[in-house]
């Protein structure tokens, strides 16, 4: 049973559909990946299984029940990516005070604090103020605020944006070790590098409504072209066959795409016809910053505002 599962969800502005009956599931302990160009829709999405509003139609069931914000609230922690901290607030106290308000006790909180604030190395920071703080830096306090009360389910809306690479990856870990204990995770970012590394699973949403829905693995197969790479020893082949054609060739290497319907065996058997030394032979993949551009190819840079009629 999904953890979430969110069906033909709706929520129209007078300006915009913003999101415009998409459906999903996340399943328990999985990373999930929701992505789309600017205003396609995602913190829209984020904020109706966040409670935050509700959505025109649709339903959402969170743990096999009806999603109740009041009650399930506690059991899901969300980092905005707009940052949500008092600045005139010292550190320590602020992280004291979000924990507490997400249900844990005084004394609970403080412990729990006091691990994390260890962990991120954050334990000279108690006594200052948010203000002080670089933009990285709130960001480790803001995850921290995040998932200090353990919650079921963790939605981060572009965590690592601000954060230098061993910060990144100290999160990373983080975010790979809730996972393992069972925690899931919902991860809204624009930087596609990170979700190859990161997602179980995606959705792209484009225009307020979903393009894609799958593991990183199967968009892959789905969206790869034929593309092979072949690495030779010596002079390079001169290759002519009706099954492919070479695409690029340079240093020891050349790119073959394959005609439809033709196999991978077709270029092996005419490249050793030839007499070329093969030394590698690998499929290329498309990666998911080529699959999102593909699929939101044509969409205009920014979303025009569409006047909702009923
Ligand atoms: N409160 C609102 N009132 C009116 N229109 C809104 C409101 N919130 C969002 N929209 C519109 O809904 C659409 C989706 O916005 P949303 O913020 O969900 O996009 P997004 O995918 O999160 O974008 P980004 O990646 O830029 O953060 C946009 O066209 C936006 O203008």
């Amino acid at each position: 049973m999904n953890l979430l599962e969110a069906r033909d969800l709706k929520k129209y502005f007078a300006t915009q559909k913003a999101v415009d009956d998409i459906s999903f599931g996340v399943a328990p302990g999985s990373i999930f990946g929701l992505l789309g160009p600017n205003g396609a829709g995602k913190t829209t999405l984020i904020r109706m299984i966040t409670g935050i509003f509700y959505p025109d139609s649709g339903e959402i069931l969170f743990d096999g029940k009806p999603f109740d914000a009041l009650k399930d609230i506690e059991r899901i922690g969300y980092m905005p990516e707009e940052r949500g901290l008092y600045k005139k607030m010292k550190i320590g106290e602020h992280a004291l005070y979000l924990a507490q308000l997400k249900g844990l006790p005084k004394n609970e909180a403080m412990r729990l604090i006091k691990e994390w604030f260890v962990k991120f190395e954050m334990q000279s920071w108690w006594n200052k103020k948010v203000e002080d703080l670089s933009k990285g830096m709130s960001q480790k306090l803001q995850f921290v605020t995040t998932v200090v009360h353990n919650p079921k389910l963790i939605i981060l809306d572009e965590p690592f944006s601000g954060l230098d690479p061993v910060n990144s990856n100290l999160i990373k870990d983080v975010i790979f070790n809730l996972a393992k204990n069972g925690a899931t995770i919902i991860f809204s970012t624009h930087r596609m590098e990170q979700v190859e590394e990161i997602c179980d699973h995606i959705i792209l949403v484009n225009k307020g409504q979903k393009i894609l829905d799958g593991t990183v693995k199967e968009a892959k197969q789905k969206y790869k072209a034929g593309l092979f790479r072949v690495g030779y020893d010596g002079e390079a082949p001169v290759l002519s066959h009706p099954s492919f054609s070479i695409i690029k060739s340079n240093d020891q290497s050349m790119v073959v795409k394959i005609a439809e319907g033709c196999q991978p065996n077709d270029i092996l058997s005419a490249a050793l016809q030839s007499g070329v030394a093969i030394a590698s032979f690998n499929e290329i993949l498309p990666s998911l910053n080529d699959i999102f551009i593909e699929l939101v190819e044509g969409t205009p840079a920014a979303r025009q505002f569409q006047p909702v009629t009923a």
